[in-house]
């Protein structure tokens, strides 16, 4: 019987670029061995938890180290069965999904079948992508209309961005005008065609959501995001919804169907938007993916992180009909990032090929995983935190 003989990590990084983005300066990334020699990868989240994550995946390598590596909906029991807290612990969920997304690469690689033939076949050989990473430094109305122009150009049809300054809990009527005149300014400089995306990292107390969510409807963005703290707040987040006509997403930080059915079955969220490096991997993702098809809302996959993250989202949105877009900061990334898959993917008029290569579809680059290989913690902002694009974390002025 072939076994799963290792669950090795790499945490790469390259300080020069680190700070950029904070968020994600580090990549994860997870190798997983079977004793036949087969080799597959894997992505966790970064984001101020590089060093928990590593401790928690290697909790996860002694349960999976000599088991079957074809079983993953059993592997998965198995964790869900040994680790007590796993329902409430992002830790724990993140290095589980990191070996769940690495044994779909194995098992491509055994039946030489992309991941999408594996879990419902393919229904999009490409996928739009949305640009994220865009607005670095980018405070007045004039900075992001310039850059949004540029984003057009490079061929995206759609863009995120968070125009919200340095505000968090609630906004004064200044900071509600000044994200009101960054937003203006992109769409006057995008135009109707191209689909803009209001992020609001899960800023706002209740009042301030509802308030701005109302002042940026006449811009027509295709969702605005994480309105409110993302505690679960369903009256909170009840309140939004009421509030407005936009379609509302939420979903990035949950780590379960569960947590996914209490947002969807209230009619709480029009876009979900699960991250397949918490999300539980494949395995958790298609669970999560049943649930949105039976409610009628769409899916646009949280993608913040890295290399094989990227890969592994374009492998489940290959075979999910409700696909509305998929984030990607591809095109904003450090090199480094790229090169670890050997710069696989190119934009397409908007989209994203989905690879039909065996597994995840793309090759990893081992040499580089050792060259860039970061120990530490992670850059830290006094200021800005973690989440923020760098440089934006300003008023116009200051
Ligand atoms: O939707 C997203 O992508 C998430 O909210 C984050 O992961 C951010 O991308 C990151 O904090 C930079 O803004
Ligand atoms: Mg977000």
């Amino acid at each position: 019987m072939v076994t799963i003989k290792d669950v090795e990590v790499y945490p790469v990084s390259d300080l020069a670029t680190a700070k950029a983005s904070p968020w994600a300066s580090v990549s994860i990334i997870v190798k997983v061995t079977t004793s036949d020699g087969q080799v597959g990868y894997g992505e966790a989240v970064p984001t101020l938890r590089v060093n928990q994550v590593i401790k928690a995946i290697e909790e996860v390598r002694r349960l999976v180290i000599g088991k079957d590596p074809f079983r993953v909906s059993y592997i998965f029991r198995e964790w869900y069965k040994h680790d007590f807290y796993i329902s409430r612990s992002f830790e724990s969920a993140t290095a589980y999904s990191s070996v769940d997304i690495a044994l779909h690469d194995i098992l491509g690689k055994y039946y030489g079948a992309p991941v999408y033939q594996l879990i419902g076949g393919l229904i999009n050989d490409k996928v739009k992508v949305y640009a994220n990473g865009w607005y670095s430094d980018c405070v007045t109305p004039e900075d992001f209309a310039k850059r949004a122009k540029e984003v057009v150009s490079m061929g995206f049809k759609a863009m995120k961005f968070d125009p919200f300054g340095p505000y968090f809990d609630s906004m004064d009527k200044a900071g509600l005008e000044e994200a009101v005149e960054r937003v203006r300014a992109v769409r006057e400089a995008v135009g109707k065609d191209v689909d803009i995306l209001i992020e609001v990292h899960g800023r706002f107390n209740v009042n301030t959501a509802v308030q701005m969510v109302r002042a940026m409807e006449p811009f027509e963005p295709l969702f605005i995001e994480e309105p409110i703290h993302p505690d679960l707040n369903m009256e909170g987040l009840s309140k939004v919804k009421n509030a407005t006509g936009v379609r509302i997403a939420t979903g990035e930080r949950i780590i379960s169907i569960e947590e996914a059915l209490q947002l969807i079955e209230r009619g709480l969220v029009d876009v979900l938007q699960p991250d397949i490096t918490n999300a539980l991997g494949f395995t958790g993702m298609s669970r999560i993916r049943a649930l949105t098809e039976a409610y009628g809302i769409e899916l646009a996959p949280h993608n913040a992180f890295g290399p094989i993250q990227h890969a592994a989202t374009l492998q489940f949105d290959a075979s999910s009909f409700n696909i509305l877009i998929q984030e990607s900061f591809y095109e904003f990334w450090p090199q480094w990032k790229r090169d670890i898959i050997g710069d696989a993917f190119k934009l397409n008029e908007g989209y994203h090929t989905v690879p039909s290569k065996p597994g995840l579809g793309v090759t990893v680059n081992e040499r580089l995983l050792d060259e860039l290989r970061f120990t530490g913690m992670e850059p830290f902002h006094e200021e800005e935190p973690v989440w923020v694009i760098k440089g934006t974390w300003r008023r116009y002025g200051s």
